[in-house]
């Protein structure tokens, strides 16, 4: 089975993080999702990220902070999330992608269906919001 290292920003700012709508024809396509990608060999998670960040919504990230980290089987590919906060960026995030790209209220997350793999990141900001 495939299985790969994802690097996973939670952009926030206040009580809001940026989110964006995962194109139809991807993995778990037409689901929101928190930006990022897979790591490619020899990066670091952070490295990753701020290439992700900046390749998926064009932001400069100058640190992040480590939030949690998830396995997650579905059933046609195996992934491990390495989630980060992102608080300490320049620039203003976008679909730079052409995706769909939204400010959300945290509290609010829960309105936004998501991966399954998911769950257990939002219960977490969730918690401590
Ligand atoms: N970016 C991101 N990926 C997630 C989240 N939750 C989750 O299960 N994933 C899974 O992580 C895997 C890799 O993410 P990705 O598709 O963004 O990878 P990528 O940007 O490198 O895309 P690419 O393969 O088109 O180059 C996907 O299988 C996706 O379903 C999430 O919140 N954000
Ligand atoms: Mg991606």
């Amino acid at each position: 089975m495939k299985q790969v290292d994802v690097a996973v920003g939670i952009i926030k700012r206040e009580s809001q993080t940026y989110i964006c709508k995962r194109p139809e024809d991807k993995h778990q396509g037409g689901l929101w999702e928190f930006p990022g990608g897979k790591i490619e060999v020899g990066e670091s998670v952070a490295q990753a990220l701020s290439r992700e960040l900046h390749e998926e919504v064009a932001i400069r990230v100058h640190s992040t902070e480590e939030f949690m980290r998830i396995e997650h089987d579905y059933g046609d590919k195996h992934v491990c999330l390495h989630i980060h906060i992102v608080a300490d960026f320049s620039g203003e995030p976008h679909g730079a992608e052409g995706q769909q790209g939204a400010w959300v209220d945290i509290a609010a997350l829960n309105d936004y269906a998501f991966p399954e793999a998911n769950v257990a990141i939002i219960n977490k900001l969730l918690e401590q919001s």
